[in-house]
C-alpha cells in the first residue's frame, strides 16, 4: 500500500496547474489523486496538453466531483477572486497551497481596495502564511494555508528583503522595472495577449495601478520596519517565460554596490534556489528557465550613491508552481528540494 501524499490540483487545465503536474509526476513522495478544470472538464489532461499526455493520470473534473475522503493535501490554481469561496469549502484537515492573490494581502481592507471587492473568507486569512520560502521559512513549515507569493513579488522581493531588513539601502527611493513573459497572464484567451498583440514589442501596463505594487510592499514594509511606497512598472515581453526586475536603490550613506553584493551573498548561502552572480554578470531570462532558481547581480550605478539589482525567475517555477512545491515540501516535512533538482534549459 502506498503512503505519497495524496495530492488535488484545483485549476490543473491552465498553465500553473499544468506546470505544477509537469513537476510532481517525478515527485517520490506525491501521488496525483484529482485534476480539476472548469471548461475543459470531463478531458483527460493529455488532450488539453499533449506534453502530459504519457502519465497515468486521473481525467479533469469538475471541483465538485472530487472525493476529499481521498485527498491529503491540495493545490489552488484558479484566477483570483475565484478561490476564497472554494478554499473555504474544502474540509479543514487539508493543507492547502493556494498560487493565487486571494491570501496573500495581510490586510484585508488593502486587499478590498486592491481587488475591488470584500475579502470572502476573512478568517482564513488570519491563518494564511505568506509563501516566500526563503524569507519565511519556519512560519511555512507549520502552516496550514499558505498564500503562494506573485511572480513579480518573489523577483522583486528576493533582492530587496536582506538588504532593507539590514538597513543597507534607503527604503524610500525603491524603483522597480520589471518585465514578464505572456505565461504570467494565463492560458485564458485575451485579446491583449494575442500574437498579433505581443509579438515584435514590449509595452508597460498597469502603469502606477498594478496590484502587485501593495504585495511587494508588504514585504518591503516588514523588512525595512516601516511603511514603504515604491514605483513599481511591469511591462509585458515577447516571450513565453521569465520575469526579468531591474530594481533602482539608493546606497544608505558609507555603504558601496559591493557591500550589498557580500549581504546578499551571505543572506542566501546554503540557500538551494537563490543564487549571487559575481561583479559584472548580468542574470538573464535563460538562465532560470524552466527552473526553481532564482539569479541576483548588483552592480554600481554611475549616479553615485546608487546601485542597480538586477533579478531573474522562470514566472511559472520560482514565480508559481515550483515554489508552490518547495512549500509543500516544507509543509509536509519532505526536503525542501525534492522534485525541483532540474536544472535550467538553456537558450
Ligand atoms: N501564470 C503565472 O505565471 C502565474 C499565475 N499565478 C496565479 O495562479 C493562478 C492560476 O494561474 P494560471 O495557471 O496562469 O491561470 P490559467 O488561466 O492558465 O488557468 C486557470 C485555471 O482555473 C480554472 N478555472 C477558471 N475559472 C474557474 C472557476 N470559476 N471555477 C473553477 N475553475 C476555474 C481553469 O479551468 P478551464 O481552463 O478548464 O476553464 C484553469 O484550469 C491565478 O490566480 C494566477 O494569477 C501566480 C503566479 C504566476
Ligand atoms: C504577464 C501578466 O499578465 N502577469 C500577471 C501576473 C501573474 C501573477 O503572478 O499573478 P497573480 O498575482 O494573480 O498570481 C499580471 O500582471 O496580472
Amino acid at each position: 500500500m502506498s503512503t505519497a501524499l495524496r495530492v488535488a490540483i484545483l485549476g490543473a487545465s491552465g498553465y500553473t496547474g499544468a506546470e505544477l503536474v509537469r513537476l510532481l509526476v517525478r515527485h517520490p513522495d506525491v501521488r496525483l489523486v484529482a485534476l480539476t478544470a472548469e471548461r475543459q472538464a470531463g478531458k483527460p489532461l493529455g488532450e488539453v496538453f499533449p506534453h502530459l499526455g504519457g502519465y497515468d493520470l486521473p481525467d479533469l473534473v469538475k471541483i465538485d466531483q472530487v472525493d476529499w475522503d481521498g485527498v491529503d493535501f491540495v493545490f489552488c490554481a484558479l484566477p483570483h477572486g475565484t478561490t476564497q469561496e472554494v478554499i473555504a469549502s474544502l474540509p479543514a484537515r487539508l493543507k492547502v497551497v493556494d498560487l493565487s492573490a486571494d491570501f496573500r494581502l495581510h490586510d484585508i481592507e488593502t486587499y478590498a481596495t486592491w481587488y475591488g471587492h470584500a475579502h470572502k473568507a476573512p478568517e482564513l486569512q488570519t491563518e494564511a502564511v505568506y509563501g516566500l520560502v526563503e524569507a519565511n521559512r519556519e512560519a511555512v513549515k507549520g502552516a496550514r494555508l499558505v498564500a503562494n507569493p506573485g511572480c513579480y513579488p518573489t523577483a522583486s522581493q528576493l533582492p530587496l528583503l536582506p538588504l532593507l531588513r539590514q538597513g543597507l539601502i534607503l527604503a524610500d527611493d525603491i524603483i522597480i522595472d520589471a518585465k514578464s513573459g505572456v505565461s504570467g497572464a494565463g492560458r485564458d484567451a485575451k485579446q491583449g495577449n494575442l500574437y498579433g498583440e505581443v509579438a515584435e514589442g514590449i509595452h508597460a501596463y498597469g502603469v502606477a495601478s498594478h496590484r502587485h505594487a501593495p504585495e511587494i510592499e508588504q514585504g518591503v514594509s516588514e523588512a525595512a520596519g516601516k511603511p514603504v511606497v515604491l514605483n513599481f512598472t511591469p511591462h509585458l515581453m515577447p516571450m513565453s517565460r521569465g520575469i526579468l526586475s531591474s530594481i533602482y536603490v539608493k546606497l544608505a550613506p558609507g555603504i558601496s554596490a559591493d557591500d550589498l553584493r557580500a549581504a546578499l551573498v551571505a543572506a542566501y548561502k546554503g540557500e538551494t534556489f537563490v543564487r549571487v552572480l559575481p561583479a559584472g554578470q548580468a542574470p538573464q531570462t535563460r538562465h532560470v528557465k524552466g527552473s526553481n532558481h532564482c539569479l541576483i547581480g548588483v552592480f554600481a550605478d554611475r549616479v553615485p550613491g546608487r546601485a542597480i539589482l538586477l533579478s531573474v525567475i522562470d514566472n511559472l517555477v520560482k514565480g508559481a508552481s515550483g515554489q508552490a512545491i518547495q512549500n509543500m515540501n516544507l509543509m509536509m516535512g519532505f526536503p525542501e528540494q525534492r522534485g525541483l533538482e532540474q536544472a535550467p534549459m538553456f537558450p
